[in-house]
């Protein structure tokens, strides 16, 4: 899909990052310029440009209302921008773990039913099951998974379709620590296994910054972006997530009782904040 552009690129804004070789080599997945998103006559997003890579992940972080969810329904063509451009390869393949999926807790569907929506044959959805870890949970009830066995359901569903790119929307929201830290090793274990480049909204800062390669930091606009090292000394970064700021912690939807990885190693010449 495409729409006009608005604007042309001001700056390079993705900076590499530490994604692997093969994906600064590789045509991006996806590529966004310019991108603008108007919502009832308001600005939600504006200029927006990012690339998706083969094989990397990449997480954008920003406070509530921020245009997290709106970018990313606009990368995978479930909105069409006002304004920009954004390409998408051909053989692109979505799976996708939305923010929030409504069941009604009487409807009678169990994992396995759930998982048949994908078509995929009974052996694959078994399969896809134990890869998540929830083997043994093909005959419950979805509505009375537990939070982190739900999320884990969604992303065998999105395993199915065999993606080159998992999209997820805040995939450990609810979840406790440990349910967050293990989320994330998975997600991390499937990039390595099946190659797929994992593009996902997260708030838990601590985990995503040891978990991506790139962290696209969002406020209506790519504030700045790159290797989590990087971001996390850009200034824009601390502004909005911390380091003494009053009002950043409060824009999470959890509550953190820990300090945050601002200390890494020194900046590499590979950034490119905005603004
Ligand atoms: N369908 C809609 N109708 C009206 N306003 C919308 C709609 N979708 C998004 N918005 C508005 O656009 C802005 C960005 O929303 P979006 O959901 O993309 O933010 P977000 O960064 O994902 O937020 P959160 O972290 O709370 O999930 C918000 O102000 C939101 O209210």
């Amino acid at each position: 899909m495409t729409a006009p552009r608005s604007a042309a690129p001001s700056a390079p804004v993705n900076a590499p990052g530490r994604q692997p070789a093969a994906a600064r080599e590789s045509a991006p997945l996806i590529a966004a310029r310019g991108v603008c998103v108007r919502i009832e006559g308001r600005t939600v997003l504006r200029d927006v440009d990012l690339e998706i890579r083969p094989a990397e992940i990449v997480t954008i972080l920003g406070p509530n209302g921020s245009g997290k969810t709106t970018l990313l329904r606009a990368l995978i063509g479930a909105l069409t921008p006002d304004a920009g451009e954004i390409r998408r390869s051909p053989d692109l393949c979505v799976g996708h773990v939305p923010q929030r999926l409504s069941l009604d807790r009487t409807m009678p569907l169990t994992v396995d039913r759930f998982l048949a929506l994908s078509g995929a044959r009974r052996a694959a959805r078994q399969q896809a099951l134990e890869r998540v870890g929830i083997g043994g949970r093909a005959g419950a009830m979805m509505a009375a998974l537990s939070g982190g066995q739900f999320q884990r359901a969604l992303l065998a569903h999105a395993l199915l379709r065999r993606p080159n790119l998992f999209v997820l929307d805040e995939p450990t929201q609810g979840l406790d620590q440990p349910g967050v830290a293990a989320f994330y090793r998975l997600i991390e274990d499937l990039r390595r296994e099946t190659g797929a480049a994992v593009l996902m909204v997260s708030h838990d800062l601590h985990v995503v910054m040891s978990a991506s390669d790139r962290v696209i930091c969002l406020n209506g606009h790519v504030c700045c972006s790159g290797a989590p090292h990087v971001v996390a000394r850009a200034p824009e970064y601390r502004a909005l997530f911390g380091l003494g700021t009053q009002g950043a912690l409060a824009l999470y939807r959890h509550e953190h009782d820990h300090s945050h990885a601002h200390d890494g190693p020194a900046p590499a010449r590979e950034e490119a904040p905005r603004e």
